[in-house]
This record gives C-alpha cells, structure tokens and sequence, in this order.
C-alpha cells in the first residue's frame, strides 16, 4: 500500500516504520530537524524488544510532493490538527481514507471541517511511543493496539486492507463493531489518567495505593462513562469498574502523556480531554463537576511555558 503518515511523532512514526519494514510505499511528513535528521540517517524506532531503521519511500515537509496516497495515518496533536489536516489535501484521492489516533473523541469530526467526509474514518490508539530524538521514535511496554473504522463501523475494502497491512507488520489492528464505543472506552480511562496524574502530579502507583486518589479517579471513570451514555454511546454499566480493575496490572511509574507534557513545559491537549468531556456533557445536558475541577486545575499551564 503506499501509506503517509501526518505527521511522523510516536504515533505515525511507530507505524511508519512498522509499514515501512513491511515492505508498504509509506510516506513520512515531518518538519524541522526531525525531517533533516530522517532524510539523513532514515527513521529509527526503539522497542523494548531492539531497534530498527527504516529508510522511507519518501520524507518531506510537503504533501503536494506526495500526491493521493491508499492511506494516511492522522497523528498530531488536538491544536496542531487543522493545519496538518488542510495540509493533507493534495493526498487525497477518490479513495484514500485518513484515520485519526488523536486522544479525545472528536478528532474525526473535526477533521470533516477540512477534509471531505467519504475520506474521514475513525481511530484509536493503545502504544506508548514519543519522539526520543530527531528521526528517533521510542516506545515504551510493548502493548500496542490500534482501532479504526469508517465512522459507521461498516466493514470497507480500504480498511480491511489497512488492517491487514498493520497486522502484517507486527502491530495490531482488530475488528470492530463499534469504533464510537471503542473511543469512547478508552476516553472513560484516558479523561481519568490524564486528568488525574497531570492535576495531581502523580502516577498511577499513586493512584492504586492512596484510597482518596483512588476514589477520585473512579469517579471521574464513572462520571466520564456517564456523559457517553447519556449521548447514546453504548457504554455498559460496568465500564468504570472493569477500567479500574483493568489499571491495577498497569507499571506503577506509567501517566498520561499529558503529565509529562505538563513536566516538559509543553502545551497540554486538555481541550480534548478534559475540556471535551466538560463540553460534551453540556451538550448532553448532564452535570460533570470532576471533569470541570480537573480542567481548570490544568487550565493555568494549557500553553506550555
Ligand atoms: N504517542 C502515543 O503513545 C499516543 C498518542 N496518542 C495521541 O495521538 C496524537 C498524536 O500524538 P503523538 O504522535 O504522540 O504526537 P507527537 O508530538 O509525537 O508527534 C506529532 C508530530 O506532528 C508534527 N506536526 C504537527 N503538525 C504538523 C504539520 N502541519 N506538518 C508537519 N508536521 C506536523 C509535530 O511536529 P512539531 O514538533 O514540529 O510540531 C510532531 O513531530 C495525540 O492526540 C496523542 O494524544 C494516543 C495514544 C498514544
Ligand atoms: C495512556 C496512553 C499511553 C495509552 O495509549 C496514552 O494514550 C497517552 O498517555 O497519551
């Protein structure tokens, strides 16, 4: 398949070098010395498990150099999203199909701002990778699950053969039913994760074994599946419970990319977060008084420093 990734962070990098070492056409958009350093010395992903470097078919800062691609894995962050998505359109054929693994659950409708709607589908991404240096990716644990569809969940040739083309690659790409319930599930936990270990300061060690960190972290998993419910999402009453049992197994050092963003004096993605879920719940008509708490402790450094 010939695949771009916009851009090439920890998430279109990992996958860009997983594609690319398959033997797809993969087309890597990136900026700056990041760029300079893939076009020296080609795009190094670091695992737990050892290190490859992949040559891409292409590196660039401009997607007119590209032209319609089968696939482009959205990437960016919640801020960066509509000037990496105007950018796409000379990538854009009758079929290609761009999927979204932004954290949140809005990325696809925003994108559909830009882009036209039969090439938006839907994503969501479990790895833990970030660019450790330019041209570096570094994934830390070795889970590494992404899911998407068209935005109706109806099986589609070009999505099937984006799935089999990861899975081939050695990373994992299931089916799904449901793609809304499957962000949804995961922006129960992340709303959680990320609101908690950033406003807090604190990991999930410390989530798991100080019983009031504990006890707010289940009630903004709770809250959060409650907001989803009541916008017809088909999230099942025991999905808080099932989330925290779940973060017990997880290393006690991990948090939420947006704690280290916070610690790295980065801009925090809290709009899509946090502020999503206080938006959301608006627009449900339901109350979300920890989600709001969370948001406004984070509001102060949402910009960085
Ligand atoms: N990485 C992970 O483990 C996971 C990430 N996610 C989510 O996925 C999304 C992407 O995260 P991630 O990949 O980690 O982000 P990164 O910050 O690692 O990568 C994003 C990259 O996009 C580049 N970029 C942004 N806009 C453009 C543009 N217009 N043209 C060229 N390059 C551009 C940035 O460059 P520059 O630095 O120059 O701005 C940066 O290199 C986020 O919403 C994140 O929360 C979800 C699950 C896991
Ligand atoms: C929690 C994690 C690592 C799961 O993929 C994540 O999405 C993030 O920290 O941004």
């Amino acid at each position: 398949m010939r695949i771009a990734t916009m851009a090439t962070g920890g998430i279109g990098g990992f996958l860009a070098v997983r594609l690319a070492k398959a033997g797809h056409e993969v087309a890597t958009i990136a900026r700056g010395a990041h760029l300079d350093a893939i076009r020296k010395h080609g795009l190094v992903l670091e695992t737990p498990s050892g290190t490859d470097r992949v040559r891409p078919w292409m590196a660039t800062d401009d997607p007119a150099e590209i032209g319609p691609v089968d696939a482009i894995i959205f990437g960016v962050k919640g801020d960066a999203l509509p000037d990496a998505a105007r950018a796409c359109g000379p990538m854009i054929g009758p079929d290609t199909v761009v999927v979204p693994f932004l954290n949140g659950v809005e990325a696809a409708d925003r994108l559909l701002e830009f882009l036209p709607g039969r090439a938006v589908a839907n994503g969501v991404a479990q790895v833990s990778t970030t660019i450790a240096a330019p041209g570096v990716i570094r994934q830390t644990g070795s889970f590494n699950t992404f899911t998407f569809a068209e935005r109706d969940s109806r099986p589609s040739e070009r999505i099937g053969a984006l799935r089999e083309a990861i899975d081939q690659a050695g990373a994992s790409a299931p089916a799904t039913d449901d793609i809304e319930r499957d962000l949804w599930s995961k922006f129960v936990f992340f709303s959680a994760l990320s609101g908690v270990t950033a406003a807090g300061r604190c990991r999930i060690g410390d989530i798991t074994s100080i019983p009031a960190l504990g006890d707010l972290f289940r009630a903004v998993l709770a809250e959060t599946a409650m907001i989803g419910r009541a916008l017809g999402v088909a999230l099942d009453d025991g999905i808080a419970d099932r989330t925290w049992s779940f973060m017990q197994s997880f290393p006690p050092d991990g948090r939420a990319s947006t704690a280290i963003d916070l610690e790295h004096g980065r801009p925090l993605e809290i709009e899509w977060v946090s502020g999503a879920a206080v938006r959301l719940a608006r627009k449900a008509g339901v109350a979300a008084p920890m989600n709001a708490a969370l948001y406004a402790l984070l509001l102060p450094h949402r910009n960085g420093r």
